[in-house]
């Protein structure tokens, strides 16, 4: 029997040993930087002359590791022996699929500070943020790993006296991973951990800037005992591998995380039926977000503050959760507007060399250069009242920015920005502030800070998100305790993390058989 799901500690770093300890992951990283990772395809390591070079985001001049390049002939031969490999895969044990990810878990946590050190060099990530996601690649694979094993022997259903009728459920065949560079260990594993646990093969295709925590991931699996040909990593360009794996008749869904204009992409491409592909594709998408804070009269000054700060600015705002759009009420905004900007002045920016940091890089120049250009757009939408410088010399820092007194319908309050820049918009009553929070084609977080008993129970009707907080920040759902995805072009409204999840990856199928 295993032990009921518990989501795995955070690490407390004001603990002078957690801290020694974090360091001696760093230096593990320090060992192995600038290493070679080739693909693996059917357990073999191929290497390839065309590389992906995956740099520390806050010291340009560091490589983290090089990693071979996927081309199509690659994908295409990783396509077959994920085929073949489904034949097989598709009626191992659920228990034996579940045990994997077990291990798997156990063996990360053992060196859940390397794993964290690794997302410190190769995203960027201040260490608690770190810590955090490495807890929750950890949570997702103790959690999928119940979540079969609760769903092994399908859904009781009716039967009549002559005859025995049964539901399970199946895998679906090859499946397309695509994963994020932003939570680069944790949704990275966790999509590809709920795909094998079903009973499916898979394609990796990790992002090219964190590349080297996902074949870390892969050496994890494979000592977990996970058989060659169910995970195949195929780094490799978006538009070459990306697309070729998205279009081949084949695949049988796609398992994607990332932006809105690739997602929707992806759908699209994904709703052709190709010559020879015999089903209809099924897309899991988890996009973009556009998410507010609405701070109400009755709120808590302070409460309130704080968590409009720590949403936007944790891991300098590149979280789809992060609040981009603080709504306030006329008669508490600028208490709430002071504080806020005297908390952000506090914040210290630079390399994560150690738990002080606060924030640190963005991920690349592409993202320096976007989030930059909001801030021009910024200029002109409302008043700077705090940041707007960035520093790209070295590694691609911004420092956390706010606008007051931006108008409901700017750019500023619609468009995902993905950096760490936040909005202030005044509201006449709770009503409009509702108005302008659901005023954004996403759908993905947002919390209200309140005392109104009243106030809480419209926002839960009327505040259309898939996660709603009440009385604190819009970032940090945990596994299995707050399911995490949004409505609308946020995604095809999934919930990672959550009970239904893994039916995402699977079939039902009824037999019926006389008696
Ligand atoms: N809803 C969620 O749960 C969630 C979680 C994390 C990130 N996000 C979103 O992800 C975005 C940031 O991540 P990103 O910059 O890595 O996103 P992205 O869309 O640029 O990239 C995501 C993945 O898609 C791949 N890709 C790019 N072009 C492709 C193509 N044509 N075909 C197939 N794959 C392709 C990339 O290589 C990468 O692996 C933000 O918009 C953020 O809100 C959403
Ligand atoms: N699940 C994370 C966000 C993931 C997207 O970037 C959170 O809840 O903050």
């Amino acid at each position: 029997m295993v032990v009921p799901y518990k989501h795995e500690p955070f690490t407390d770093f004001k603990v002078e040993e957690n801290k020694l300890e974090f360091e001696k992951g760093l230096m593990v990283v320090q060992s192995y930087l600038n290493k070679n990772y080739d693909l693996v395809i059917g357990g073999e390591r191929i290497s390839t002359k065309d590389k992906i070079v995956s740099v520390n985001p806050a010291n340009k001049q560091e490589v983290i590791g090089t990693v071979s390049k996927a081309t199509q002939e690659h994908a295409e031969k990783a396509m077959n022996i994920a085929d073949e490999t489904f034949e097989v895969w598709r009626k191992s044990k659920p228990e034996m699929r579940a045990d994997i990810l077990f291990r798997a878990s156990a063996i990360v946590r053992r060196r859940k500070h390397e794993f964290s050190a690794l997302l410190v060099k190769e995203a960027g990530k201040p260490w608690n943020e770190a810590d955090a996601d490495t807890a929750e690649a950890i949570d997702f694979m103790e959690y999928y790993g119940r979540q079969m094993l609760s769903l092994k022997n399908g859904v009781k259903i009716e039967s009549r006296p002559i005859e025995y009728n049964r539901f399970n459920y199946i895998p679906l065949g090859v499946g397309v991973i695509i994963s994020p560079w932003n939570f680069a260990f944790a949704i990275m594993a966790g999509m590809t951990a709920a795909a094998v646990v079903s009973g499916n093969t898979v394609l990796l295709k990790p992002a090219s800037t964190t590349p080297v925590v996902a074949a870390k991931f892969i050496e994890v699996l494979e000592e977990a005992g996970l058989p060659a040909g169910v995970v195949n990593y195929v780094p490799g360009s978006g538009a070459e591998v990306g697309d070729y794996l998205v279009d081949h008749p084949r695949t049988r869904f796609i398992s994607f995380t990332g932006s809105r204009d690739v997602g929707v992409r992806i759908y699209e491409r994904a709703a052709k039926v190709h010559e020879g592909q015999i089903w209809l594709k099924r897309v899991i998408a988890e996009m973009g977000g556009k998410d507010t804070v609405v701070v109400d009269s009755s709120a808590d000054i302070e409460l309130a503050a704080q968590s409009i700060v720590a949403s936007a600015f944790g891991f300098s705002g590149q979280k789809c959760s992060a609040c981009s759009r603080a709504v306030i009420l006329e008669d508490v905004y600028d208490q709430v507007l002071d504080r806020a900007v005297q908390l952000t002045k506090n914040l210290s920016l630079g390399e994560t060399i150690s738990p002080s940091v606060y924030m640190g890089p963005v991920i690349d120049q592409a993202a320096f250069d976007k989030i930059m250009s909001y801030i021009e757009i910024g200029k002109k939408e409302g008043e700077l009242v705090a940041g707007g410088h960035g520093d790209n010399s070295q590694g691609f820092f911004i420092e956390p920015t706010i606008f007051a007194d931006v108008d409901e319908n700017a750019r500023l309050m619609k468009e995902e920005i993905f950096g760490p820049v936040v909005a202030f918009c005044k509201a006449k009553d709770f009503d409009h502030a509702l108005k302008i929070a659901n005023n954004t084609d996403y759908g993905l977080t947002g919390a209200v800070l309140t005392n109104n008993r009243a106030h809480i129970e419209k926002a839960r009707e009327d505040f259309h998100v898939g996660n709603l907080y009440f009385n604190r920040g819009c970032t940090g759902a945990i596994v299995g305790y707050q399911p995490f995805g949004g409505f609308n072009m946020s995604g095809t409204d999934s919930k990672a993390g959550g009970p239904d999840y893994l039916l995402l990856h699977m079939q039902a199928k009824t037999t019926s058989e006389m008696l």
